[in-house]
């Protein structure tokens, strides 16, 4: 991989993920205008029992159509202990999207088991593994799933599933699955891996959805998952560096580099010491906003 190409996929935009139903065939073609940086084209939980097989063709069908520009595109399977698991991965595998999305993972075994499975299924290299974590013993194996193997690439929360398993209820600030985010956040930075928040449900509230993206994106997380294209822009906003965090980290760059030269280890800027890890900091930030202005110009 070039260095260029591995900095591309390093800091590849994952702010804005939106849910799709995969029986929705006005939806899957609405999705080519909407500014999303991935569509999780779904199979489970937005598809009832009787669409699933015709959801499965659709679905298949436009991957293989293409038509979605930069947007990745994410097959969300059902899961392992359903019977239409191993036909959707089967033909997912086939299509070939940019990731098979995996409903409730709770193990480093299931990850080998999935891995397995889309060898066998004759997968693309290019379709990686994206697990959702979103049950009690998921939290408490998240290192376990998020290092099983180099092809599991995203965590994606699920706090619908997560909420139902652990009888608490949605509030404002999410006191009572913040040990779960937390974990899961923890194991996928300790893996290196990427990892999305959950959805909010209430489409209609959108001071609340803003203060929910904000939350995430204050504990770490790289973007939110969506379910309505009104969700898309204002969560792009929240996960997008702002120009005040560009300039500074730009002025961080270029303070450290003076003081190098000058043999200094310490630096202030804005009245802040500023060390290593800072710029270390800074520059991530100004090359996720480099990802980001070459998304928009595409
Ligand atoms: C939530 C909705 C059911 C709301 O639907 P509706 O009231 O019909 O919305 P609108 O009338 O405002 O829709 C306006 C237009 O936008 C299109 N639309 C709506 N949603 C989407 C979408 N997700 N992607 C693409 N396009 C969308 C409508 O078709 C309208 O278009 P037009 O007719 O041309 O005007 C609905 O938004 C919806 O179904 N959302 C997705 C639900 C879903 O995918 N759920 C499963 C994923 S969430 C999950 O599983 C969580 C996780 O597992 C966990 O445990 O937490
Ligand atoms: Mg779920």
């Amino acid at each position: 991989m070039t260095a260029e190409a591995k900095q591309a996929a390093d800091f590849r935009p994952r702010r804005s993920v939106l849910y799709m139903p995969g029986a929705n065939e006005r939806a899957l073609e609405k999705a080519k205008g909407i500014p999303a940086d991935a569509l999780i084209l779904d199979l489970e939980d937005a598809v009832a029992p009787s669409a699933k097989e015709s959801a499965r063709e659709r679905v298949c069908a436009a991957v293989v159509e293409g038509g979605y520009g930069q947007r990745e595109l994410i097959i969300r399977v059902n899961g392992r202990d359903t019977d239409w698991h191993a036909d959707d991965l089967r033909a997912a595998a086939k299509a070939g999207p940019d990731a098979i999305l995996v409903p409730k993972v709770g193990s480093a075994d299931e990850v080998h088991a999935i891995e397995r499975d889309l060898v066998a299924a004759g997968a693309p290299e290019h379709t990686k593994i994206w697990a959702m974590v979103e049950t009690p013993i998921a939290m408490l194996h998240a290192l376990d799933i998020a290092s099983a193997s180099p092809r599991l690439a995203v965590l994606i929360m699920g706090t619908n599933d997560l909420a139902k398993e652990l009888r608490v209820e949605h509030v404002p600030g999410r006191a009572p699955l913040l040990t779960g985010l937390g974990l899961s956040l923890l194991a996928a930075r300790a893996a290196g891996k990427v990892i999305i928040d959950g959805v909010y449900n209430n489409v209609k509230d959108a001071e609340g959805f803003a203060a929910e993206c904000q939350q995430g994106r204050e504990l770490g997380f790289d973007g939110k998952t969506l379910i309505h294209p009104g969700q898309v822009e204002p969560c792009n906003t929240a996960f997008s560096p702002t120009e005040a965090q560009l300039t500074e980290s730009a002025e961080i760059v270029k303070a450290w580099a003076e003081a190098e030269a000058e043999g200094r280890g310490v630096v202030t800027v804005n009245g802040r010491m500023i060390e290593n890890l800072h710029v270390d900091n800074a520059r991530r930030l100004l090359a996720v906003g480099e990802a980001i202005k070459a998304r928009s110009a595409s």
